[in-house]
């Protein structure tokens, strides 16, 4: 690995008016543009890092100013003197003694954290002429251990603990890959069935998604009950009774409500209830988990989930029986890395969350990663995956089958299209500029 000095630091604000057709609305979330903070590390070589980070409209010029604020701290270092101690890297981004009070780890300045980061692990599989999760299955277990911040989670997970998985997880690897490269990982779909969809457009996207052999499906509900019931209806007829439903409420309810709610919609045999209630409440979750395992339904959380010790928490507490990582929301692959290995830990599967711009294309190596070198199963796993967007990014995700086929290009699968970025930027963008004259 030879020189890569980051020269310049470039954050973009690039949104994409979602909105406007309804894709991607949830109870709580009625109107998402779905966006990015875009960051391009410039080096003195000619290669780049490209890094994102997910946000739905108006907050993303909040999350740019903290990219912006934190872009200090990574001018400057050559990528060997950043991935040689990458644990005291993440440390100096989120624990620098005047910016971590409006953190610490958590919000903003987190998902700013996770742009920058992104961008380094691009920058780093780049440099090793690798996609991501190969450079993350191929990496030495020690090495891997050495880019994760233990702090807070010892007491769940212990250097040499996570040591063990790895080593033990080395048997079978090869097959694994091979299996992976040749089948894909197993995929479900959230397109379909956006809250602001009618039952008509449910209807023909269900249909159609059965005819490129979807078999898992996910459904919004939380904003009105009867209309929960019918929805839940007419996609479990069209779906069958074999197919897997899944339900997503984004956090509407309390926790009795929670409770109430998904047992008058326990008859469509739902896999999982999603974001029930507030996203911290972890007794709440661990309450909503011990009411409904009854009818068989398991409680997914994560999209929302700050960082690491609120993982740790979840899983301690028997509060989730199913962990959403996502690539954008805490600090880059190393704090998803102490997230899966405590998953593992704890033996609870990784589903990643995908519903945005962006997020399909970077946690597909994640997941890659946790069957091949963590949790060496299939066994009620899964990713996420949601149909849109992807043609703005210069290597999207490859779908066959219901099935994410692992992508071959060197990187972390960031790199947007100059030209979609120059449309979109906000609120200069061609796109923006045609909005807001009608
Ligand atoms: C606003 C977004 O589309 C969310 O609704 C989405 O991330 C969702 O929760 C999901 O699980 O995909
Ligand atoms: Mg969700």
């Amino acid at each position: 690995m030879s020189g890569s000095k980051i020269i310049n630091v470039r954050v973009r604000d690039v949104r994409f008016p979602t909105s406007l057709e309804q894709h991607g609305s949830d109870a709580m979330h009625t109107d998402p543009d779905y966006s990015v903070a875009y960051v391009v590390l410039d080096t003195d070589t000619e290669l780049k890092g490209y890094g994102l980070t997910f946000t739905v409209g108006r907050g993303t010029e909040i999350v740019v100013c903290a990219v912006k604020a934190l872009s200090t701290l990574v001018l400057g270092k050559t990528l060997e003197e950043i991935t040689g101690d990458f644990r005291g890297f993440y440390r100096l981004l989120s624990s620098d003694g005047q910016m971590r009070w409006i953190g610490p780890e958590k919000g903003v300045i987190q998902l700013a954290t996770a742009a920058i980061l992104n961008a380094v692990w691009d920058l780093w599989a780049r440099v090793e002429g690798k996609p991501l999760w190969k450079l993350l299955a191929d990496m030495d277990p020690v090495k891997l251990i050495s880019c994760i911040d233990f702090r807070y989670i010892t007491d769940a997970l212990t250097e040499q603990q996570a040591l063990d998985i790895l080593l033990k997880a080395k048997t079978g690897k090869k097959t694994r890959e091979e299996q992976m490269l040749r089948e894909g990982y197993p995929a479900y779909t959230t397109s379909c069935a956006w809250l602001g969809y009618t039952d008509q457009q449910l209807t023909q996207l269900c249909s159609e998604a059965l005819a490129q052999g979807w078999t898992k499906f996910k459904v919004k509900v939380g904003a009105d009950m009867q209309d929960d019931i019918r929805r839940c209806r007419l996609i479990r007829k069209l779906i069958g009774p074999d197919n897997t439903l899944m339900i997503d409420a984004n956090q509407r309810w309390d926790v009795n409500e929670a409770v109430n709610w998904v047992t008058k919609l326990a008859e469509f045999h739902p896999l999982w209830i999603e974001e029930p209630t507030c996203p911290d409440d972890i007794l709440g979750h661990a309450s909503i988990s011990k009411a409904l395992a009854p009818f068989g339904i398991g409680v997914a959380s994560g999209e929302q989930c700050h960082n690491r010790v609120m993982f740790k928490q979840f899983l301690q507490a028997s509060a989730l029986q199913f962990v959403q990582i996502d690539s954008c929301r805490v600090g880059s692959v190393n704090e998803n890395l102490a997230i899966i290995l405590m998953a593992a830990k704890f033996n609870v599967p990784v589903c990643p969350h995908a519903g945005g711009v962006g997020l399909c294309e970077l946690v597909q190596h994640l997941i890659l990663f946790d069957y091949i070198s963590v949790s060496a199963s299939l066994s009620n796993r899964m990713c996420e995956y949601v149909d849109h967007l992807h043609e703005h990014f210069k290597s999207p995700t490859i779908i066959r089958n219901a099935h994410y086929i692992p992508p071959v290009d060197p990187g972390f699968s960031c790199e947007m299209l100059e030209e979609s970025v120059q449309k979109h930027q906000y609120p200069d963008g061609e796109v923006w500029r045609d909005i807001e004259k009608q």
